[in-house]
């Protein structure tokens, strides 16, 4: 227990509180363990804010239990009331106050506004010391960024929640402040819910990642784990951006729009209805005899990525600048050598 920060047991919720509409939050579990940062990952209206709201106490949930730092902070029995649950927030938005200035802002949460050295300290870890005298709209976007955290941080508390904390910054400064956000909170032995609609994002910085859909946690684990062993469909697509294919039994091996499907021996009796692969794994090659034909190209700096329609589907296929397929080309598609599919239900790794 002492290890945990944060606990959420069996959360529902819903806004029309009506028996029959929908839970717009279905069966929330999590942890998050002391100095971790989980990133809560899902598309948009997936309810990520929801979330953070129930956990902040800006709404009550339907059913459920939270726990902050070994006290229950919302039951059945209790709900605290946010300014009582010490939790830092930090919005896209920064929502500092533009009257004071960067120290005034900072200073603004704390109980005895004499106790500097948090405050100095604080200021020090975001690397604001020097701008102390400065008005937000005399700071860049990641110092008003950095100074929002700061500002959450500094009552003492030891738990914030980021709501897409980088989406107002230019691509050069957000890289920059995501990748000093962990060191940060590390520096004053926070931990931290950050919500991001944006893979890569969560994947680069967060101990583990939470992957939302539809008001359901599809999967919670560390970065390494999500990519190795995506439990479902959803997290397949949605995180690795992989082709998600059908497919269809065919006696003792299954077929799909990329040909036959090889399989162990001990899956070919269980009812495997589809794989993804990743755009890296299939070929494209140029085939006046195939019905496969591009449909769309995108040059990605360093690679190419196809929309191909092939029997039905659409996939994305990956391939090296240098490939001179067009829109309207036909085209043969298969999967690599030495590559690796998950089959689903299930997700079993099988390698080529
Ligand atoms: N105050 C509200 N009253 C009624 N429905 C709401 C309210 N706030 C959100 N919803 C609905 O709840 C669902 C989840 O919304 P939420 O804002 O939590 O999603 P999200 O994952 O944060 O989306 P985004 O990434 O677009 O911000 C949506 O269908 C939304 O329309």
């Amino acid at each position: 227990m002492k290890n945990d920060a944060l606990i959420i047991d069996d959360l529902h919720h819903k806004y029309d509180k009506q028996e029959c509409s929908n839970w717009i939050l279905n069966e929330i579990n999590l942890k998050i363990e002391n100095g971790e940062l989980l990133g809560l990952l899902g598309p948009s209206g997936c309810g990520k804010t929801t979330l953070l709201r129930l956990i902040a106490g800006f709404e009550y949930p339907s059913k459920g239990r939270i726990s902050l730092n070994d006290k229950e902070i919302s039951s059945r029995k209790k709900i605290l009331s946010p300014e009582k649950r010490n939790i830092g927030m930090v919005f896209q938005d920064y929502a500092l106050f533009p009257h004071l200035t960067v120290l005034e802002n900072v200073i603004f949460g704390l109980k005895n506004k004499k106790d500097r050295s948090r405050v100095d300290y604080l200021l020090n870890v975001v690397g604001l010391d020097s701008f102390v005298g400065r008005y937000p709209h005399e700071l860049s976007g990641g110092q008003k960024q950095r100074l929002a955290i700061a500002r959450a941080l500094a009552p003492g508390t030891n738990f914030i929640l980021l709501d897409e904390p980088f989406c107002s910054l230019d691509m050069h400064v957000k890289l920059k402040l995501r990748s000093e956000l962990p060191n940060i909170l590390k520096g004053c032995n926070a931990s931290g819910l950050m919500v991001t609609h944006d893979p890569e994002e969560a994947m680069s910085i967060c101990d583990k990642v939470a992957v939302m859909k539809d008001g359901k946690i599809h999967q919670i684990d560390t970065p390494i784990n999500l990519l190795n062993n995506p439990k479902t469909i959803f997290v397949s697509s949605f995180i690795l951006g992989n082709n998600i294919i059908n497919l269809k039994k065919n006696g003792n091996s299954y077929s799909s729009c990329l040909g036959e499907i090889n399989c162990s021996e001990y899956l070919k009796n269980t009812n495997i209805k589809n794989m993804s692969i990743s755009p890296k794994f299939i070929s494209i090659k140029r085939s006046e005899s195939d019905d496969a034909i591009v449909i769309s190209k995108e040059f990605l700096g360093e690679y190419l990525i196809y929309k191909v329609f092939i029997n039905g589907n659409i996939l994305r296929v990956r391939t090296d600048i240098n490939n001179l397929l067009n829109n309207g080309d036909k085209c043969t598609l298969s999967i690599n050598k030495n590559s690796f599919y998950f089959l689903y239900p299930g997700a079993y790794k099988e390698y080529i």
